[in-house]
């Protein structure tokens, strides 16, 4: 982690997309003491003994503010300052997070993210590749990238996967450079993962990424969801289930639980903004580098 404030994240990337970030306001912080801007030591005091008298005091130079217009208020200000005020943003842009959303079976990871996609603009929602022939209705570069297996393998061999695994006979793996690019533009990065998934990429990633649990209200609502959806044979119902059972004793290694109660999908997509607010907020931002 490094700080908004005084560490190496000040230097921001210049690519950030447009739409949320305005490139011309991009802060250009001093490499030290980014936020004194106004040094009330030395420089001051030299100031006003340049003016002829260091025993003056500092308010004789200064107009009263009811008096003085604006701009010459100011100006004197600056002048006893020794410095003139800046402009620049005294909090530099926030880094680009990633948030891996994960949960058991049912809980709503898909139906969360639906609803995040549509309401929250600077996310981008990485896209899994798979070995997986494409199914009727999917799409090629939005459901999946879809890729041969000797494809995948060549990109396991080359270390272009942040995560992969083998899931009944298919691979599935998150591609590095799609993540780095759209990190480079200014998006924050969501990924979606079972709970398995999620504990690999803390690994990887540590505390340089957030960890968000999706969890219902309780276990009856959950498979009740499942059954609901119409998904499910008996049997994978039942596979389901015992894992989700199992799964949730994993919340402890996340950053972040939140309950997708019945009916509450609006709260629930609300509560991950809100974490998503408060991360970007923080004075010690997770610098995650894929
Ligand atoms: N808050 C909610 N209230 C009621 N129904 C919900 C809520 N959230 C999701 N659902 C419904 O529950 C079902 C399971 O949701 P979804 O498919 O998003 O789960 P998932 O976690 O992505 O599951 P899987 O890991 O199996 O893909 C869906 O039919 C979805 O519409």
């Amino acid at each position: 982690m490094s700080s908004r404030f005084f560490g190496a994240s000040l230097s921001r990337s210049s690519t950030l997309h447009p739409k949320f970030h305005n490139p011309n306001s991009l802060p250009n912080f001093p490499k030290s003491k980014p936020i004194q801007s106004f040094p009330l030591t030395p420089r001051l005091f030299s100031s006003i003994s340049g003016m002829g008298d260091a025993r003056r005091p500092i308010s004789d130079t200064i107009p009263a503010p009811d008096k003085a217009d604006r701009s010459e208020l100011l100006r004197s200000l600056e002048f006893s300052l020794g410095s003139s005020f800046s402009s620049e943003p005294l909090v530099p842009n926030p880094s680009p997070l990633i948030i891996v959303i994960s949960g058991p079976s049912g809980v709503g990871k898909d139906a969360v993210i639906k609803r995040l996609r549509e309401v929250r603009e600077g996310l981008h929602f990485v896209v899994t590749a798979t070995s997986r022939p494409i199914r009727p209705g999917e799409v090629d570069g939005k459901d999946y990238y879809f890729v041969s297996k000797e494809e995948f393998l060549a990109l396991i061999e080359r270390n272009e996967l942040l995560e992969y695994a083998l899931v009944y006979g298919d691979y599935k793996g998150i591609p590095k450079r799609q993540i780095r690019d759209f990190m480079a533009k200014g998006y924050d990065i969501v990924l979606r993962v079972d709970i398995q998934g999620a504990e690999t990429l803390r690994k990887i990633l540590g505390n340089s990424a957030v960890f968000v649990f999706l969890m219902a209200e309780d276990e009856l609502k959950l498979v009740e969801r499942l059954i609901n959806r119409k998904t499910e044979t008996k049997e994978s119902l039942m596979v389901r289930v015992a894992t989700a059972r199992e799964e949730v004793k994993h919340v402890n290694n996340f950053d972040y639980v939140v309950v997708n109660a019945e009916g509450k999908l609006e709260s629930a997509v609300k509560l991950v903004e809100s974490i998503i607010d408060a991360e970007k907020a923080k004075v010690w931002q997770r610098n995650a580098v894929v």
